[in-house]
């Protein structure tokens, strides 16, 4: 495969706003590929898969370019050298790749006697914290975590069947697979940009990860019901909430954030659903007027988001052990407002894309034993593992209001 280099500046440009500009990797790509509208699906899918395998190898390829943190501009042309005698076998002669011809960059890692916080790519606190909450386990699953997640759609039922999804993506030129135990699930065969088709202009679909399509479900919403999504986002999960409720009776979309409430009634447009309102939390007073109102509630926290790594590699670098006391604490606040808002005999899932037990059961036990969260029953926790199931680290717990 020859290398172009109009490609390989894109690639430069958009890891020194990643990796010293703080900008998340996602948004700095979608500005790069917008900017860009000549380049073709080929030059796409290697200047998004370059920069995401770089941001997530970034201390394995900058060891190897011996490369000293904090890393300046100068250093970003060595993680794409050492990338690319890795992984392509070649190193252009350009002038960027000149101060790194003569190193040995071909080197293999599992050959080598390198501590893991090298050869996993992962910064020294977190590595420790890892190894702290989750012992032998965080070897395996850091390991997963490094691996590139599969592109996993959810059907959504209000317009169609998967089935029929399938085949439609399929007259779109795009093959998919069916998952066992997710009744709504399809899975890429090989990754393409979904958001062109018109199956999903037509709201056919959404992208969403299995595990994160476990969560609605685990609520059990019936058709009818008042549902409260207290941290619904862009509303990943209170649109597949909605499409199981079949449009009937009430989802309330909180957030603290008014655009990505925006962009959750975007969503709802194009997916065809009716039954939810929005409601922007602009402190405590407005959440309080909405106590025991619920059947069910959804508290999908923010947190660490380490168990979708894979999707985010840049958060393990933007991650520091005050964001992560921070969150905890949020958490906790998070657990205790919107559990008042759980009727007598409601139930509230409190769910997490984080692996770690402080953020997830430990988190519940701790509610579980203050004030508010005393007439709360645990029924029912489930943690899924990267390793074990091939899909993003989640937890979900289910709780009862027993008054
Ligand atoms: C994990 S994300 C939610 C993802 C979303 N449920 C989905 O499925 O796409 C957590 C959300 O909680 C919101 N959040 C943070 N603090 C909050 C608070 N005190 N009240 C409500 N939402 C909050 C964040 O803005 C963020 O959108």
């Amino acid at each position: 495969m020859r290398v172009h280099r109009n490609l390989v500046l894109a690639v430069i440009e958009a890891l020194e706003s990643i990796l010293l500009e703080d900008r998340q990797a996602d948004k700095v790509l979608q500005y790069s590929l917008k900017k860009n509208k000549r380049w073709g699906s080929r030059d796409r899918a290697f200047v998004a898969e370059t920069t995401y395998e770089i941001v997530r190898w970034k201390r394995w390829y900058g060891h190897l370019a011996q490369l000293k943190e904090p890393l300046r501009k100068s250093d970003i042309p060595g993680l794409v050298a050492a990338y690319l005698i890795q992984k392509l076998d070649q190193l252009p002669a350009w002038e960027e790749f000149h101060p790194y011809r003569n190193l040995n960059l071909r080197l293999n890692k599992e050959a080598l006697e390198l501590p893991r916080t090298i050869t996993a790519s992962i910064p020294d606190w977190l590595d420790q914290l890892g190894e702290e909450e989750l012992g032998a386990e965080w070897d395996t699953e850091l390991k997963a975590l490094n691996q590139q997640a599969p592109v996993i759609l959810r059907t959504n039922s209000l317009k169609t069947t998967r089935d029929k999804l399938q085949s439609a993506l399929e007259a779109e030129g795009i093959r998919t697979e069916t998952l066992d135990d997710l009744p709504l699930a399809l899975q890429l065969e090989k990754r393409t940009n979904v958001f062109r088709t018109k199956a999903f202009k037509d709201g056919l679909f959404e992208v969403q990860d299995a595990s994160s399509q476990m969560v609605a479900p685990f609520l059990d919403p019936k058709p009818g019901m008042r549902v409260i999504d207290a941290c619904a986002g862009a509303g990943g999960k209170a649109l597949h909430l909605a499409s199981l409720m079949e449009n009937k009776g009430q989802i309330v979309a909180m957030d603290i954030y008014d655009f990505k409430l925006k962009e959750l009634k975007l969503r709802a447009r194009r997916n065809g659903i009716f039954n939810v309102t929005t409601r922007l939390v602009e402190g405590s007073k407005s959440v309080k007027r909405l106590r025991n109102s619920a059947d069910k509630v959804l508290i999908d926290a923010p947190c660490s988001g380490l168990g979708v790594l894979r999707r985010n590699p840049d958060a393990k670098w933007k991650l520091d052990s005050d964001f992560l006391d921070r969150i905890r604490k949020t958490q906790a606040e998070i657990l205790d407002l919107y559990s008042g808002l759980v009727k007598p005999g409601g139930q509230l899932v409190y769910a997490t894309c984080s692996i770690l037990p402080s953020e997830n059961q430990l988190q519940v036990q701790a509610f579980l034993k203050r004030e508010q969260g005393k007439s709360f029953k645990l029924l029912e926790e489930k943690s899924i593992s990267v390793v074990q199931t091939g899909f993003d680290g989640f937890y979900m717990a289910l709780l009862e209001n027993q008054v």
